[in-house]
């Protein structure tokens, strides 16, 4: 069987200058749990630190409002065994909506930006027309969340997407499924 891997794509930073570890790891979390976020965020900034002095690649990603938003630090990685996304994202005390948890549509967003990462990174480029979030459980502001996204199936130019929200111990947040297009004619750049 083969053993399951992971590759990490990308670290939300400003730039590789400001590349640095987030210095919220110490709190509610076993020492485990952290030693393996921190080992992850290490090797995410290696690796973006080597994309961009080798292709500067990243710029586009860079200005992603989910990647780029200095309230939700993200640390992005592929499954090697199935192509899909996984995200280990911190979300700050401002994306705030019902007092104390986090905004409904900043869940939305990341969940959209996890599953479109998979979508994205497995073919041609394809764009959400549809997302339809179950909200499970609140998300309290100022915690670590773990997002996956999936491709459940494609056919022709559409792709049917899923994404799940968990607690690092593993209690679902929210679950959304995706409808993703392939557009006609033009191919924005990402
Ligand atoms: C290191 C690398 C990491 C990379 C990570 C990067 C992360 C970045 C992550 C960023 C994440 C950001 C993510 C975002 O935020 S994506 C931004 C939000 N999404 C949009 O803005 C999309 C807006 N929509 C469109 O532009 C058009 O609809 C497109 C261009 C997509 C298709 O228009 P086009 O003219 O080309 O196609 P068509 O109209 O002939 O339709 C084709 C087929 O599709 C069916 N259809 C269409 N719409 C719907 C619908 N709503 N429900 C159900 N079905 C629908 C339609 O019936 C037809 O089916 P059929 O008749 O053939 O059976």
């Amino acid at each position: 069987m083969q053993k399951p891997s992971f590759q990490p794509y990308y670290v939300k930073a400003l730039s590789s200058e400001q590349a640095q570890l987030p210095t919220w790891f110490p709190s509610g979390h076993s020492e485990e749990f952290q030693l393996i976020l921190r080992k992850l965020f290490e090797r995410g900034f290696r690796l973006m630190r080597k994309l961009n002095i080798q292709k500067g690649n990243l710029s586009n990603i860079s200005k992603n409002f989910v990647l780029s938003n200095p309230q939700i630090h993200v640390v992005m990685l592929r499954r090697a065994l199935d192509g899909s996304v996984i995200y280990l994202a911190r979300v700050g005390s401002q994306v705030q909506g019902p007092s104390g948890f986090m905004h409904g549509g900043a869940t939305a967003a990341l969940l959209d930006d996890c599953v479109s990462s998979a979508v994205l990174l497995s073919g041609p480029f394809a764009m959400t027309v549809q997302l339809n979030v179950q909200y499970r459980k609140p998300v309290p502001l100022n915690s670590v969340v773990v997002v996956e996204g999936y491709i459940d199936q494609t056919n022709g130019r559409k792709t049917i997407a899923g994404g799940k929200m968990y607690h690092p111990d593993g209690a679902l947040y929210a679950e959304a499924t995706l409808l993703f297009v392939k557009p006609r004619l033009v191919e924005p750049k990402m």
